[in-house]
């Protein structure tokens, strides 16, 4: 199947009146895996949040397509309908709302009434991919994310992630929190959906996820917008000698976004 393409043209994104993007442009493809690397505060995580449409994020400028379809004039619930997906940082803890009937619910939103996966086709697959990525099975009858370990609640983002299927997916800070077992447990999943049909934005601020992960470009996120982009081997040098020597390659003083 081929892939969706996800374009993010000269996006200025505000919040409550500060500009934080400030006129990024990025193109991911379906089969395509991306790493947006980037200092503290440089606004990659308001990125993630104005993809998926967060009420907070206000874009003032630029255009989000995905295979052409304006983004931003849709919901939050269309833009994971059409295919977008995001794992968040901090993902939120929702009493009353089982993991699996809330992975059931999500599946079944993106496909046509009258096709919803069957109870048993369900289980299966997500028995499956618990255990993949080594998940107990009474994670599914827990209550989402509540109580669970910042390690578990990032499984359970990719858990999501290989059970929805979308076809582009944005992953904030993974890997953050994860032990050593459990990033290879994560990244074996992630892994495990690289296909012609779906493209993935990784946001990461150490190389090691990369070791595990080979990103196909990895750009560099500064002021609130891409300064450089690269292959693997851009990844390798900023763990080596950190963002000094794009700084000054490029005469940035401060790569804040409070910055010009
Ligand atoms: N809700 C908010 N209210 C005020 N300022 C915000 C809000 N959200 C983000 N910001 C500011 O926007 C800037 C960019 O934040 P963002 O979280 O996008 O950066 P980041 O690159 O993801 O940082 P990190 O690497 O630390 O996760 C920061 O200065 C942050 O304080």
């Amino acid at each position: 199947m081929a892939g969706s393409t996800l374009e993010i043209k000269d996006l200025h994104v505000e919040i409550e009146g500060l500009e934080i993007l400030k006129g990024l442009n990025l193109t991911l493809k379906g089969g395509e895996f991306h790493a947006v690397m980037g200092p503290n505060g440089t606004g990659k995580s308001t990125l993630a949040s104005a993809v998926m449409g967060h009420p907070k994020y206000e874009v003032t400028q630029g255009e989000i397509l995905l295979d052409g379809e304006n983004v931003l004039e849709m919901e939050v619930d269309e833009r994971a309908q059409a295919g977008l997906f995001l794992a968040m940082q901090y993902p939120s803890e929702i009493s009353g709302v089982t993991n699996s009937d809330f992975l059931r619910s999500a599946i079944n939103s993106r496909r046509e009434e009258g096709d919803e996966i069957s109870l048993m086709k369900f289980i299966k697959q997500m028995d499956a991919k618990m255990d993949t990525l080594d998940i107990d099975k009474n994670m599914a009858q827990r209550y989402l994310n509540e109580g669970f370990s910042g390690g578990e609640k990032k499984r359970n983002e990719i858990l999501q992630l290989m059970n929805i299927e979308p076809s582009i997916a944005i992953l904030d800070e993974i890997d953050s929190g994860l032990d050593i077992d459990a990033l290879k447990v994560v990244a074996k999943g992630i892994n495990e959906m690289r296909d012609d049909s779906f493209g993935c934005l990784i946001i990461t601020h150490y190389q090691r996820l990369l070791n595990y992960i080979t990103p196909d470009k990895v750009h560099v996120m500064m002021q609130g917008r891409i300064v450089k982009t690269g292959g693997p081997e851009l990844a390798q040098r900023l763990e080596e000698e950190g963002y000094d020597w794009i700084k000054e390659e490029l005469g940035i003083e401060d790569e804040t976004i409070g910055s010009k």
